[in-house]
């Protein structure tokens, strides 16, 4: 069988997708016409399949998740750095893969989310008062948001300065792992594992050198925050969260702690960008939809009236609402090309051969903008998640909720506490304001460009715009509930 088709004329160094000024996620998805819903291409000794259309990504990561939950292997990033052992790239055949899953699951499963909802509604109300405060300001208003729920989550740490240390702590841990991260894969190390062997003194040995390092930062930065839960033990005035709970039992052992250490680190890793990100892309696409955001505030004005925030229990008599956000996420998903899978068996797919060890890329934006899906997909239309469209249209189209948290084994644990997280957000930044558009020194109207960057997590390019309470009367809800 050949392999499924693609480009092949590229130098063994030349990176496509990330060295080309288009987007990875688009020049991916241009694939799909030429070589179908399934390509390949090498980079340096790895192998990489792109998939394009939801049929190839649930056939394969879902329907055969046994040999398709593994993850890209990385001497340099995973071994010599010690990332092997993040949640994000620990290899399905670790013992701790299943551990990390069922620990997820009890602290952020659908039933075990309901004990964040206080902490959550609190959260969205101190970001509701910091955009009323400080508008301009929206981004770093939301990534505080984020990040305050998952470290509140895993620590136990209420954040509650605008320069906070622990959220510096952590914002270095994440700066460090997510650069870090990015670059699995790249190393010549990579593709030619002996060379971890050199000495460290040659000149040519500066890698090994830099993964010193790293490494020794990235032992400092994981355990800092579980050493200030230590401390809290001790002095018997801990905040229940995950890592209390895990390091209060009586019979541990360093294996424990040190599960406990990556587990706390992924809830905090994984939700504190991840929910940014979905937040920003939400203000960039009000601004250019004023009548779809005003849609969305008549049914929460006549669902919820005007004397309360909206609250979870809201959810289900909120179509409209429901809809927006999942139209945010499908229009550009948070992590547009996921995170890369690894098939760990010789395999065959559509008469074509999938060698073992390839790296499996899927492109969620291609997915999601499939145009036989989602007709018309560049246009920002909650409607076409409603079941009452109008004629032209059949049904509902697919949720993006589908696809924009992953597939099979490696599906995104933290998917219950994103859902509650972005509702309580997007809800109540509707209920409170309107989001206009800025205007620059001569009074013209600025219109934001719909563009975003690259990476794992993918945000909307910096904007402007104006956020302003929507009457006097809805300040006040700020003020209600406990703080
Ligand atoms: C809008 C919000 C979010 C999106 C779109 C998202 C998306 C994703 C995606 C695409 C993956 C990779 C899945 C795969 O490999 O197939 C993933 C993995 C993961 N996510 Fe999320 N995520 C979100 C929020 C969160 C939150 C709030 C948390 C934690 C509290 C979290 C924790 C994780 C973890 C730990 C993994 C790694 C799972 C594994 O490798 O087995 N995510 N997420």
């Amino acid at each position: 069988l050949s392999l499924p088709p693609g480009p092949r004329n590229w130098p063994w160094h030349y990176s496509p997708p990330v060295k080309s000024t288009q987007k990875s996620w688009i020049r991916y998805a241009e694939w799909k016409k030429v070589y179908g819903p399934v390509a390949s291409y090498t980079r340096r000794k790895s192998f990489i399949i792109v998939i394009n259309t939801a049929k190839a990504a649930v056939d394969l990561l879902e329907k055969r998740s046994r040999i398709y939950s593994d993850r890209p292997a990385s001497v340099m990033v995973g071994e010599l750095m010690e990332f092997d052992r993040s949640f994000f790239r620990l290899s399905i055949s670790n013992p701790r893969f299943q551990i990390y899953r069922k620990l997820f699951h009890q602290e952020l499963g659908p039933q075990a989310v309901k004990a964040h909802i206080s902490t959550l509604e609190r959260e969205t109300r101190t970001y509701l008062r910091n955009l009323l405060r400080e508008p301009a300001n929206f981004r770093k208003h939301i990534k505080r948001f984020s990040s305050s729920i998952v470290i509140k989550i895993a620590f136990g740490y209420s954040v509650v300065s605008e320069n906070d240390h622990f959220v510096g702590l952590v914002n270095a841990w994440f700066d460090h792992a997510n650069s870090q991260l990015a670059t699995a894969g790249q190393w010549m190390v990579d593709s030619y594992p002996f060379l971890k062997h050199l000495p460290r003194w040659l000149p040519g040995a500066a890698f090994l050198r830099f993964a010193d390092e790293e490494r020794k930062k990235h032992r400092e930065l994981l355990s800092a925050p579980l050493n200030w839960v230590k401390t809290q033990i001790a002095e018997g005035k801990e905040i229940p969260s995950f890592a209390s709970r895990r390091l209060s039992r009586p019979q541990r052992s360093p294996e424990d702690d040190d599960i406990t250490k990556y587990v706390a680190a992924s809830i905090y890793f994984g939700g504190g960008d991840t929910n940014a990100a979905a937040l920003i892309t939400f203000i960039l696409l009000m601004v250019l939809h004023p009548e779809i955001q005003q849609r969305a505030r008549e049914e929460l004005d006549r669902v919820v009236g005007t004397d309360r925030l909206p609250n979870i229990d809201d959810a289900e008599n909120l179509p409209y609402v429901n809809a927006l956000i999942k139209e945010v996420l499908r229009f550009h998903p948070v992590a547009p090309l996921a995170v890369p899978h690894r098939v760990t068996e010789d395999d065959e797919y559509d008469g074509m051969r999938i060698p073992k060890g390839s790296t499996i890329v899927v492109n969620i934006w291609s997915i999601l903008h499939d145009e036989s899906v989602y007709p018309n997909h560049m246009k920002f239309d909650p409607e076409r998640h409603l079941s009452n469209l109008t004629k032209s249209q059949a049904g509902p189209q697919p949720d993006p909720r589908n696809y924009v948290f992953g597939f099979g084994r490696r599906v995104c644990p933290g998917i219950h506490l994103a859902e509650v997280a972005l509702f309580l957000a997007i809800s109540s930044t509707l209920a409170v304001f309107e989001i206009s558009k800025a205007t620059d020194k001569d009074g013209n109207l600025i219109t934001p460009r719909v563009a975003f960057a690259e990476g794992i997590v993918s945000f909307a390019n910096a904007f402007d715009c104006a956020i302003t309470p929507r009457s006097l009367a809805v300040m006040d809800l700020l003020n209600l509930g406990e703080d």
